[in-house]
């Protein structure tokens, strides 16, 4: 079950969670805004197909919000007016992450377009377009200037008087580079250092960037090392004239990078130039596009998109429909406990799955039924042998749960209906809280606010939603836990009703995470409701206007 923001908006000042580190990092976006953005690689939303050979005019939904994220280069993408994101430090907002994983679970790798050109060749402004024509939510912009290597005293007086040579491969740190691209394409976190152009030095600050759809990095020898080439998807080298670079250069390294002419003349013509010619223009060999006159060049960035396109489909999107359509006609996996179909248990559902039952008594039988549930999943926890002295002398021969650890997660917002249960049987349990909405033109599941209790991956976890169709919403959740070091066989998904094609996507994907739940529906229809379902579990314990959001 998945909810608006506004809709929780009420009760996350009050709740009793632990916060933890940011999943998403905080970027700058040089306006003071603080925006969150993705942990690790995703899928993109639905789109027309679209080939190279054959340019298809835009068809698909409407333009989605970009979120971009970008060191050393000006890249602001992102709209400071757009909802949320305004983060401390262990709150996390975002505008909507889609899946960043496949209906296996797998994380799936972004997709890596190198951009290697001369000096103002333009291979900034061909990134930013390729950007803005992209529209995919999640893009990272990564510059080879991040990784100018730190000076000793006699480089840095050299680079004073324009004699340092930055345009020799020595001059980068290529080692904490292929580190960082490394890290940025298995989807982890890393920290890029920070260039000043100025003072020809690192800052002492550093940005923190991960994983996206679509990673660019742009630089002057982003073709030079073996090892970067193999990670890059795509290799566009910007071929502009060499007057023109020159022209702009001056232009810029006087207004934006503290130099004189003199000084730039100097070391265009001792350094840039000859470098240009020996380790640079050599490398256009290694490009599958070369890219004339740069940004402006409309026709190559429209190709370049739409081959970008097309191989982020075949990585995979459409989600929620995958799972909806697979996983059919299999035996009950082995990780599913389902509460036994006592008479008490069949009664709690008729009342709750009537659709005459008064909100009050909707409440009072959900209630019930929670609590067995939770009890149910805490008994699946391991419980070691422990003897007691009863009040009347003789020993008694019992258990005691083996691990105080506990944490329970809920999925926001019919999850929270089942916080109260946990509570209720776990004496001062850390609370997390993890609001995952359905995107109404892509119905896929978006994450949008996670709060987790601190230190969450020592914990067994109780992950609550009152209901789970397709698994796409849980399965997000279970994820956002993966990523956060829980292990999988730590975590217990309950819920008070599945349907059965969300018991397999989840046990396919996740096979050590436990099922509890207290039934088993047999479908789901076109709109991944459950059948035959107890409608809208949120707005009916909650008394809220139906809504259109998806079960
Ligand atoms: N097509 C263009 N026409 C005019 N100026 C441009 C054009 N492309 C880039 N510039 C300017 O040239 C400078 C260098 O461009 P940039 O894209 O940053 O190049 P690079 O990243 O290759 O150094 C910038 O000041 C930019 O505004
Ligand atoms: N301290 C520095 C470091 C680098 N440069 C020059 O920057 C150029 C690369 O940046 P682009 O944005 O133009 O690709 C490179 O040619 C270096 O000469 C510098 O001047 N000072």
């Amino acid at each position: 079950m998945t909810a608006t923001c506004s809709e929780i908006s009420h009760k996350l000042s009050d709740d009793r969670s632990d916060l933890t580190e940011p999943l998403y990092v905080e970027t700058n976006l040089g306006n003071n805004e603080v925006f969150c953005c993705p942990a690790s690689p995703t899928t993109v939303p639905a789109r027309t197909p679209q080939t190279l050979e054959s340019p298809a005019p835009r068809t698909g939904p409407p333009r989605r919000r970009q979120r971009t994220t970008s060191v050393n280069n000006q890249t602001t993408t992102a709209n400071p007016s757009e909802c949320v994101i305004r983060s401390n430090n262990r709150t996390i907002y975002t505008a909507g992450r889609p899946p960043w994983y496949n209906c296996a679970g797998q994380q799936v790798e972004p997709f890596v377009i190198g951009i290697c050109g001369g000096s103002a060749s333009g291979k900034t402004t061909v990134a930013q377009k390729i950007i803005e024509s992209l529209d995919v939510p999640w893009v990272t912009l990564l510059s080879m200037d991040c990784f100018y290597k730190v000076l000793n005293e006699k480089q840095h007086e050299q680079s004073l008087i324009n004699e340092y040579n930055f345009d020799h491969p020595d001059a980068f740190d290529m080692d904490l580079l292929l580190e960082v691209l490394l890290k940025l394409k298995e989807g982890r976190k890393v920290e890029v250092p920070v260039y000043n152009f100025i003072t020809h030095s690192r800052e002492t600050n550093t940005k923190t960037m991960y994983g996206a759809n679509v990673i660019i990095f742009e630089g002057i020898l982003v073709f030079h090392s073996p090892e970067i080439l193999k990670l890059l998807d795509m290799k566009i080298f910007v071929d502009t004239d060499p007057d023109i670079r020159l022209a702009r250069r001056l232009k810029r390294d006087i207004s934006q990078r503290g130099r004189d002419l003199n000084g730039v003349l100097k070391q265009y013509l001792n350094m840039v130039k000859p470098s240009y010619a020996n380790y640079i223009a050599p490398t256009m060999a290694h490009a599958d596009i070369i890219v004339p006159r740069g940004g402006e060049n409309k026709v190559a960035i429209h190709l370049i998109v739409q081959h970008v396109h097309t191989q982020l489909q075949l990585r995979g999107f459409k989600l929620r429909e995958a799972l909806a359509n697979s996983y059919n006609d299999q035996p009950r996996p082995e990780s599913l406990h389902l509460l036994p179909a006592t008479p008490q248990i069949k009664g709690l559902h008729t009342f709750i799955r009537c659709k005459n039952t008064s909100r009050d008594e909707f409440i009072f039988y959900s209630k019930r039924l929670i609590r067995l549930v939770i009890e149910y999943a805490l008994s699946l926890f391991p419980f070691k042998a422990t003897t007691v002295e009863t009040p009347q002398g003789v020993l008694y021969e019992g258990k005691r749960m083996a691990t105080s650890k506990i944490c329970g997660v809920s999925i926001l917002r019919a999850g929270e209906t089942m916080e109260q249960a946990i509570c209720d049987v776990c004496k001062d349990i850390r609370i997390g809280k993890i609001l995952i909405q359905t995107n109404k033109e892509t119905e896929e599941p978006e994450l949008y606010y996670l709060r987790l209790p601190k230190d969450i991956r020592e914990y067994k976890v109780i992950l609550m939603d009152a209901t789970v169709a397709t698994g796409a919403a849980a399965m997000m959740a279970i994820r956002v836990l993966l990523d956060h070091d829980v292990k999988e066989e730590n975590i217990i998904l309950a819920s008070l009703l599945m349907a059965e094609i969300g018991v397999h996507s989840i046990a396919y994907a996740f096979p050590k995470v436990k099922i509890v739940t207290s039934a088993i529906d047999p479908e789901i229809n076109d709109r991944f409701y459950v059948i035959p379902g107890i409608g809208n579990f949120g707005d009916r314990y909650f008394g809220t206007e139906p809504s259109d959001i998806f079960n």
